[in-house]
Formats: structure tokens, sequence, C-alpha cells
């Protein structure tokens, strides 16, 4: 929509006559923040609690993995957006969500608020809520809260979602069924393609995907593992 907005024309126009890397590369940066700012205005029309709604949406779209009976639980799930999302997909099966922050109650879903998924309660609390009922899907959209420096901010990131991947393979918190699939989110870096060789390993396959939603100039990455075996 914005492409036919006279900004846009303006910033074209402002591209072919200095017709500098600089000038594409602002043209480029504004395109892409009209393009993810569209998506928080989106969010708020459709009363999603955040614009990251969109992101599972897309994934979904492309690898429709999300079924009317499946058995969900998403970890990093506040403010609650893939929850609002995964309820509408899955009326008739068990969602469940946990997040260190309070989470607000979403019809639907049972939430664990301030809960650390790396602490052995919230484990403990997990395999007795579950019983002996199989996971379909397992969801990760956790983010530590950023130190600044990029390295590390995506070794921990990438160390929170082994620690989730150990919970249904090691750990025994939680089983997920055969054929089952875990999306992750990461922040790009060096450890990716070890964590996503460890992945191959128990997933028919392992696929990146980065959604339009999310912010262009992010590192953020999600991992989509399908065929759990
Ligand atoms: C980007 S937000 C998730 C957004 C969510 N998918 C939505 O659509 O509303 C990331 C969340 O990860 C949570 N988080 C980070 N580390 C965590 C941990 N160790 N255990 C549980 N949640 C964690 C944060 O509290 C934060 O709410």
């Amino acid at each position: 929509m914005f492409k036919n907005s006279s900004k846009f024309r303006y910033f074209t126009t402002e591209c072919k006559s200095f017709s500098t890397k600089r000038a594409k590369g602002n043209l480029n940066r504004y395109i892409q923040r009209q393009s993810t700012d569209e998506f928080a205005v989106k969010a708020r029309e459709h009363n999603y609690r955040a614009r990251s709604a969109f992101k599972l949406m897309e994934i979904d779209e492309k690898f429709k993995f999300l079924k009317p009976e499946s058995t969900v639980i998403d970890i990093g799930c506040a403010p609650g957006s893939w929850l609002q999302v995964v309820v509408d997909k899955c009326p008739n099966g068990e969602v469940l969500g946990v997040d260190l922050q309070n989470v607000l109650p979403i019809r639907g879903a049972t939430i664990f608020s301030l809960s650390d998924i790396t602490s052995l309660e919230v484990q403990q609390k997990i395999r007795e809520h579950l019983v002996n009922r199989s996971v379909d899907v397992v969801l990760s959209d956790m983010a530590p809260n950023p130190t600044g420096d990029n390295a590390t901010d995506h070794l921990r990131l990438i160390e929170l979602c082994r620690t989730v991947f150990l919970l249904f393979t090691v750990e025994n918190a939680f089983k997920v069924n055969k054929n089952g699939v875990f999306l992750c989110k990461i922040w790009d870096g060096s450890a990716r393609s070890e964590f996503v060789r460890e992945l191959s390993d128990r997933f028919g396959s392992v696929k990146t995907v980065k959604p339009v939603a999310c912010r262009d100039n992010s590192a953020e990455l999600y991992l989509f593992c399908r065929n759990f075996k």
C-alpha cells in the first residue's frame, strides 16, 4: 500500500537521482520499517496481544502443522499472541503456555505464569499437567533479556532452545508424538549449524524460516523441525 504513497515516490525519486548504494539502502530500510509496522497496526485491529501472532500464522500457512486436535506447548508465551492463534486453530486440542512473566488468561489455554522453563519445579509441573498426554507441537518463542552483545545473546538463546529440546529428548518432562513438530526462535550466529545438526538427529526435516513479520534488521530466525523420530 505504501508503495503507492507520495513518500514512497519521493524516496524512489531520491534513489534514482542520487543512484547511490546509500540512498537505495535508505529506501529498503524505509520499506522494511513500513511493512513491519503494518503488523503492529494489524495486531491491534485483530485484538492480538502482539505482532508476533503474524509470524506464527505465516509459518503455519507455509507448513500447516496446527491441527484442530493438536496438543501444543508454547514456551515463552507472554503476552500471549501465539496462544491466541493456537487456541483458534486447535479448538479440540490441549494448549499449555509457560512464561517467566505474568500472562493474562486466554480461554482454551492453561497458562503457567511466573515460570522459568529451566527450573526443575516448572518441568515437574508440566510433567504432572500433561500426565500421559503426548505433545504434537512444541513452540518456543523465548527471548532472554539482551545483554547488548550479539554473540552472547545468540549463545544464550540457543542454550534456552537446547534446554527445551532436551526436555522431550532426554529429561522426559513431556513426550512428543512421532512426527511431532518443534518450532523455535533463535538469534542467528555461529552456533546455529551445530544446533541444527543436533536437531536433525531427531527430526526428519529441519528448515530455517524468516517470516515477513520479523523486523528485517534483526538476527531473528525460526527453526521449523518436523517428523520427530
Ligand atoms: C518474544 S516474547 C514471546 C512472545 C509470544 N510468542 C507472543 O506471541 O505473545 C519472549 C518471552 O520469552 C520469555 N522467556 C524468556 N526466558 C524464559 C524462560 N527461561 N522461561 C520461560 N519464559 C522465558 C520472556 O519472559 C518473554 O515473555
